[in-house]
């Protein structure tokens, strides 16, 4: 066994530079999954890809290797330059635009804002909100049973955005009002699509960002014949804009409230509160608070739409699973249903919602197959020894253990051959199979709110073996049940209890009422309607020609109300 010598790359195995100016970029983040799968196969746990103009890259699934680069040593491996100056010109100066110093400080206002115990207050806000998006499509289905396509994705945006505004924020983005409109709510949903059109301007925001004042950086947008550019900065302003309204309000309130306990619904009070009683060396300031908002209304948004949408896929294209997931909610909840309550309108208590095995384990597997973001960056501040935990072939051949890596190289985190690597998942990996997560009594198995955090401490203490994800002393250090869907170590996911309690209030909700299928619309040639999953840098659901241009986000379910032979 060698470890990788010299301080390029040139000793690493990969696949041949496939464009003079994307490298392999564009194979990885434009429909890459058979691409990504490939490299794996053939290179195992690091492969060196190409990137802009040439630059080698690592693309890293090994679990060793993350574990030094998420937790061991994330002061060598920092988020990338352009990711962090990108946040900060667009959102501000929330958690996700700063390092070091300054991101402890954030982390330190928002982990207990984001502990468990708060997330059990915040449930029976969402379970409303939850109510009234069941109610919203309910209306729209035929009363006689039968079914109606309906675009699944939209529906679980307008709720998602809701969740995070009124538990998160403590306010109202009206998103379940169709009569309404709301320009927070717009400029928050423009953001990614706008900033997709200006992708290749990201590499040149760092250089911007610290060479040129506002004034300056103002004076570039109004010149530049590139119109995005104008509509991100206008949405940038109306999000600051929002944001500081907010944080006055909330000052306002809390003012006004002397005897206020921190009861109130919402993190970003108790955020707030928080903030006003600590050190000045630890305080946020208005800025960061701002970009605080942005972030966090961002952070959950497509990641948790998608995952909601790619759950219902799974169980219309499963319908036993939908039968017997279904079964287990009405069990549930008829527990809890007292004398002539509907039992289809009852709102289980936190810790039965999140404990409900099969729920949780369709949960889980989806997170773990389909991960809504596949792909994270990192770059390697100084020259550096990447250890392996299952050795790689070398460009020419030999073992290596490990790999020098040079100062300056860009780390690409594969979340997707993570959670899919069979040394460590078993060599169904790549099945969608839901039952991994339990035991033969249909209990789950050990994996619960304390091994979830555990991992976030990276306590090695705690007896994980023969859990989903561990095996043969090996697992990865994601914060939650072994897989990298959230990132581990101290730039993990804030939100990761948030959006599990969310999708299972939204799964369990849904199912108590409707019945999903795939669609069953055929053009006049009998072509049947079919949903793609691509795999870009998120996943983005979309339909194949002739039904659809295999390019706009949408994801139609045939849904009708539930009836008696739904379950199981
Ligand atoms: C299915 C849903 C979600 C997924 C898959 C997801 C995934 C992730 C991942 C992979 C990261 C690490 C990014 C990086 O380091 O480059 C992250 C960070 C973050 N997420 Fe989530 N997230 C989800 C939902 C949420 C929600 C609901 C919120 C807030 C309400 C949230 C807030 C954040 C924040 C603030 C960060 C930055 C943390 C830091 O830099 O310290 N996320 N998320």
């Amino acid at each position: 066994f060698k470890t990788s010598s010299c301080r390029s790359l040139e000793h690493v195995a990969g696949p041949e530079k496939e464009h003079w100016f994307t490298g392999n970029l564009h194979r990885l983040f434009k429909d890459g999954w058979k691409y990504k799968f490939d490299l794996f196969d053939k290179y195992g746990g690091v492969v060196k890809v190409y990137g802009m103009l040439g630059t080698q890259q690592l693309m890293v699934s090994d679990p060793k290797a993350l574990y030094h680069i998420l937790v061991k040593e994330p002061d060598i491996y920092h988020e990338t330059d352009m990711f962090v100056m990108s946040n900060k010109l667009v959102l501000g100066e929330g958690v996700i635009a700063t390092l070091d110093e300054q991101h402890r400080k954030h982390r330190k206002m928002l982990n207990p804002a984001f502990s468990l115990a708060n997330m059990r207050k915040l449930l029976p806000t969402i379970q409303p909100i939850v109510d009234s998006l069941a109610e919203l499509i309910s209306a729209v289905l035929p009363s006689d049973g039968s079914t109606q396509e309906i675009d699944i994705i939209s529906w679980m945006a307008r709720g998602t955005l809701e969740y995070v505004a009124r538990a998160v924020l403590g306010i109202t983005l009206d998103t379940l009002d169709t009569t309404k409109t709301n320009a927070h709510a717009d400029a928050i949903r423009a953001v990614n699509h706008t900033a997709l059109k200006i992708y290749y301007l990201r590499p040149f925001v760092p250089f911007v960002m610290r060479n040129f004042s506002r004034y300056w950086r103002n004076k570039l947008v109004d010149w530049l014949p590139i119109p995005p550019l104008r509509e991100l900065r206008e949405i940038s302003y109306l999000l600051d804009k929002s944001a500081r309204s907010i944080i006055r309000q909330k000052k306002l309130e809390i003012d006004g409230h002397d005897d206020f306990d921190g009861v109130r619904k919402d993190l970003m009070t108790v955020m707030l509160r928080a903030n006003m009683s600590t050190s000045d060396s630890e305080r946020l300031t208005d800025d960061e608070l701002a970009g605080q908002i942005n972030t966090l209304l961002l952070g959950g948004q497509e990641t948790t739409t998608t995952a909601l949408a790619r759950i219902l896929y799974m169980l219309a294209r499963e319908p036993d699973a939908q039968g017997r997931l279904r079964s287990e909610i009405r069990n549930a909840k008829q527990r809890f249903s007292g004398d002539g309550d509907p039992w289809q309108h009852i709102g289980l208590p936190y810790d039965v919602l999140v404990d409900l095995p099969y729920l949780d384990a369709i949960v889980r597997e989806t997170f773990r197959m389909y991960p809504p973001t596949n792909m994270l960056n990192r770059t390697c501040t100084r020259d550096a020894v990447l250890p392996l935990q299952f050795p790689v072939r070398s460009a020419t051949g030999e073992e290596m253990i490990a790999i020098h890596v040079p100062a300056g190289t860009n780390i690409i985190i594969s979340v997707l051959g993570s959670n899919h690597e069979k040394r460590v998942w078993g060599e169904d990996a790549s099945e969608w199979r839901p039952d991994r997560w339990l035991n033969t009594n249909g209990e789950r198995m050990g994996y619960g709110k304390g091994v979830d955090l555990a991992f976030e401490q990276d306590s090695a203490a705690q007896d994980v073996e023969g859990l989903p994800g561990c095996r043969n002393g090996v697992r990865y250090p994601g914060v939650y049940g072994s897989m990298m869907t959230f990132l581990g170590g101290g730039r993990a996911c804030i939100g990761f209890k948030f959006a599990e309690m969310e999708i299972k209030q939204v799964i369990s909700t849904l199912l108590c009422r409707m019945h999903f299928s795939l669609p069953s619309a055929v053009n006049a040639n009998g072509v049947k309607k079919e949903i793609y999953w691509r795999m870009d840098g998120l996943q983005v659901p979309v339909v194949r020609p002739p039904h659809g241009d295999f390019k706009t986000m949408q994801c139609p379910l045939d849904v009708r109300l539930v009836r008696e032979g739904d379950f199981l």
